[in-house]
């Protein structure tokens, strides 16, 4: 008889104290200031939210546990690079929101505008709406399916979405409910030209295309004029 295989070992993973998650985060955030001009009172946004996201991060699964370190450069950067190209607008909506990202940082630079943010997980709505009562932010939490929120779309100026779905699917989604002046920005990895071919076979719609200036092949798509084929 053949002996059991060992058991697969188990990963081992080094929890990091509050200390070195601060000293990493420091670190973080100084290079993400060298690459983004903020405004102070946006900074003080921005440092505001991280604590807060930090605090519930301890509790709730907020973002990926090892990346805790990584937040600025992993998610603030990149909600940073979608903000820069979004027109002066009254009322964004961020679909699939999760930890806030971009929809938050829009909310803290665009301060003054309306960032509705719709997520059905509901322990990720909770955290969504107490960083935009602590940090004094603009809009609603819809903690609901986006197929729900037919109203929130339809009166959206800018629509944003990051790590939800194919760009088909996203055009789905938002296609029946929004405003024939409404601009989508989505932001897309390296694989944005395999999703923007399954798109076009089901939709027409106008593309501009902004190339990050933080990853070689990713993308922040900005669609309009959306119909079905
Ligand atoms: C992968 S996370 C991305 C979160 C965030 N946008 C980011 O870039 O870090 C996708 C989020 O969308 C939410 N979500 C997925 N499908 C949804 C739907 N149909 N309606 C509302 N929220 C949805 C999930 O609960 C999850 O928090």
């Amino acid at each position: 008889m053949r002996p059991n295989p060992a058991p697969p070992q188990k990963q081992r993973t080094k929890r990091l104290s509050s200390q070195d998650v601060a000293a990493l985060l420091a670190e973080d955030r100084a290079r993400v200031l060298e690459q983004f001009t903020v405004s102070r009172e946006t900074l003080a946004r921005l440092d505001r939210y991280v604590e807060l996201l930090v605090t519930w991060q301890a509790r709730v699964n907020l973002i990926a546990a090892s990346t805790i370190g990584e937040v600025w450069t992993r998610h603030v950067a990149d909600s940073l690079s979608l903000e820069r190209r979004l027109p002066p607008f009254q009322r964004a909506v961020d679909l699939g929101s999760g930890a806030g990202f971009p929809g938050l940082v829009i909310a803290s630079v665009r301060n003054g505008a309306t960032v509705d943010l719709i997520e059905s997980n509901a322990k990720k709505a909770a955290f969504l709406r107490t960083v935009q009562r602590d940090v004094d932010l603009g809009g609603a939490v819809h903690a609901a399916r986006i197929e729900d929120c037919c109203a929130a779309l339809a009166s959206a100026d800018i629509v944003t979405a990051r790590a939800l779905a194919s760009l088909d699917q996203l055009l789905g989604l938002v296609a029946p409910h929004i405003a024939p002046t409404t601009r989508c920005f989505f932001a897309k990895g390296r694989s944005h030209e395999q999703e923007i071919n399954a798109a076009t076979a089901l939709w027409r719609f106008s593309m501009v295309k902004h190339e990050s200036e933080l990853e070689d092949g990713s993308v922040v798509l900005e669609i309009g004029d959306i119909a079905p084929r």
